[in-house]
């Protein structure tokens, strides 16, 4: 198609971009909620066929050269945004040979009535339509199986419809929401594969929700997901987002570092790492390696200056770091007699294994802007074990103003927070949210869509990066990408900005892995050469 007639079809929706502005995110209520309103001063039937229209029209934008189109429809409004799209597609592509088909499961007498108007609006129209697949193959498949109103496990017989969609090789546009997915939380309610087969993308009706940026949604959404609004924006004005994607990746500023002529490395600020167990004979499991990205990150990231505290003795400590001269390495001994501790960002964990448990308490009582990492999180309950009151702490910490940062994976969250990794990956909002409560912390919960709460906040959930990321040290680097970013504010701050801080951090993160241009995958290292 050409580059203008792509531009007409798409020109009332808007490509997400991963590195964009940070936009409101709805979960299912507070959709329901502006479909309601918005359903109440528009003629009958109005937002869906305005559904209807915007999948036709990306779908032709997409794949302008289909001619064998399945649409699988559900019994709710998702599947009639299916039979809308479906009548249209035949109206505008069958005089070109076209046909398309409506593979329609549930049953028809249940459907709500917009669902129903369009079903029976393409019936009319002549659309074929049956329970089970055509036998000729796709070249389009459009998913409107399930969408907002999904939240249970997919079973029987459109499970199997679910297992077909994911194993299709065909083209796929999903409708609102990938079927299988929850749209408020990101879980997969399938056994079906999450990542399909073939080429996939997503058109969000609407409101984008949050469950389309974390858990499973990245991957079942496909390489691009599209936004209409369907006309009716403002409608969500007094109602509060779930959560907000992660600002644009606009840190590190190289141009107001650039634009600070008058400044020095001292106002650029300073992170100390701790971490970085030394090769079993210096006692150790070998995790130097650990720190040191976690540190070269931070130094990268612009911090003015930057130290890494080794958990051995004087006699094992490199004299430096040959492929970054600027890190200062000493032992942990000798950064705590210093009090670094108490004026540099802390950065702790990294590759630090068990030697975290014994720095621990002296940290959590004197380092006013901490971030928690690996082994100091898997320490921390060791540590609360021994504290007549573990809370305290955390409270302390947060009435003296003090910053604390925990950037747990799943399986550490988990663990701090007493379940399993699959009841964190199946709520993962919920759960970071319920941990920054827990310890009065900014908390970045990793994984796809990393999702980063306050006490009494809206969770960012980030939209940069991509698997390039999951890969050994990467955790360490987006450590180290925090305490910079902490480090570079010196004056007043807030809560809120401390949040916004480690979002602009984690989006910063995940733009590294998206810049990546070589053949080959990077290793932590590359993403900050
Ligand atoms: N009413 C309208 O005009 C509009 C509707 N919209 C569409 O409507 C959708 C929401 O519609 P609904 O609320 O009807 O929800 P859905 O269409 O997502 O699903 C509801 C139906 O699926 C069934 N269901 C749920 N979980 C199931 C499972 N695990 N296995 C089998 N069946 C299951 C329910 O019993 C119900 O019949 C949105 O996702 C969007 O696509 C939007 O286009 C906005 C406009």
């Amino acid at each position: 198609m050409k580059r203008k007639t792509f531009e007409l079809y798409t020109a009332l929706m808007q490509r997400i971009d991963p590195l964009g502005p940070s936009l409101p995110l709805y979960d299912s209520q507070a959709s329901r909620a502006i479909e309601q309103r918005a359903a109440a001063r528009l003629p009958p039937h109005t937002l869906m066929e305005r559904a209807g229209q915007a999948v036709a029209r990306l779908a032709r934008a997409w794949q302008p050269h289909a001619r064998a189109i399945v649409v699988l429809a559900g019994s709710g409004n998702n599947g009639g945004d299916g039979w809308r799209a479906a009548t249209l597609l035949q109206r505008t592509l069958g005089p070109l040979g076209a046909h398309v088909h409506v593979w329609s499961l549930g049953a028809a007498e249940r459907q709500p009535p917009d669902a129903r108007w369009a079903r029976e609006a393409a019936t009319a129209a002549g659309i074929t339509h049956g329970a089970a697949p055509p036998p000729w193959p796709p070249d389009l498949v459009i998913d409107a199986l399930l969408g907002l109103g999904l939240s249970r496990p997919v079973e029987g017989p459109w499970a199997r419809a679910l297992d077909w969609l994911q194993h299709c090789p065909a083209p796929t546009l999903c409708v609102d929401v990938p079927s299988g997915l929850d749209a408020d939380s990101g879980r997969w309610w399938a056994a079906a594969p999450v990542r399909p087969r073939g080429p996939r993308i997503t058109l969000a009706l609407l409101t984008l929700k949050p469950g389309l940026f974390t858990g499973a949604g990245r991957a079942a959404c496909g390489e691009a997901l599209w936004f209409d609004d369907l006309g009716v924006a403002s409608g969500a004005d007094d109602l509060a987002p779930r959560a907000w994607t992660t600002p644009s990746a606009h840190w590190p500023d190289v141009a107001a570092l650039r634009a600070a002529h008058d400044s020095h490395k001292g106002a650029r600020g300073d992170v100390l790492v701790l971490g970085g167990q030394p090769a079993p004979a210096g006692g150790g499991v070998g995790m130097t390696g650990a720190a040191i990205l976690a540190a070269r990150a931070a130094l990268r990231a612009g911090a003015g200056r930057v130290w890494v505290a080794l958990p051995a003795a004087a006699s094992y400590i490199p004299a430096f770091d040959a492929g970054a001269p600027a890190l200062m390495l000493r032992s942990g001994d000798a950064a705590f007699a210093d009090a670094l501790h108490t004026r540099a960002v802390v950065v702790a964990g990294c590759g630090g294994g068990a030697a975290m448990a014994p720095w621990l308490p002296r940290l959590l009582q004197e380092a006013p802007r901490l971030v928690l990492d690996a082994d100091a999180l898997n320490a921390l309950g060791p540590v609360a074990a021994t504290q007549a009151s573990p809370d305290t702490i955390w409270q302390t910490r947060a009435q003296r103003g003090w910053t604390t940062v925990l950037t747990p994976h799943p399986a550490e969250a988990a663990r701090l927070l007493g379940c399993d990794t699959a009841a964190v990956q199946a709520h993962r909002l919920h759960a970071a949210e319920a941990l920054a409560q827990r310890l009065q912390a900014v908390v970045a919960l990793k994984g796809s869509g990393t999702v980063v709460a306050a006490p009494d906040a809206t969770p960012y959930v980030n939209t940069s990066g991509d698997g390039l990321l999951a890969t050994a040290g990467t955790g360490d680097v987006l450590a180290g990408l925090i305490g910079a970013r902490l480090a570079a504010e010196t004056d007043g701050r807030t809560p809120e900005m401390e949040q916004r801080m480690v979002a602009e951090a984690v989006a910063a993160h995940g733009a590294l892995a998206q810049a990546w241009k070589r053949a080959w995958p990077p290793a932590a290292n590359d993403l900050i050469a």
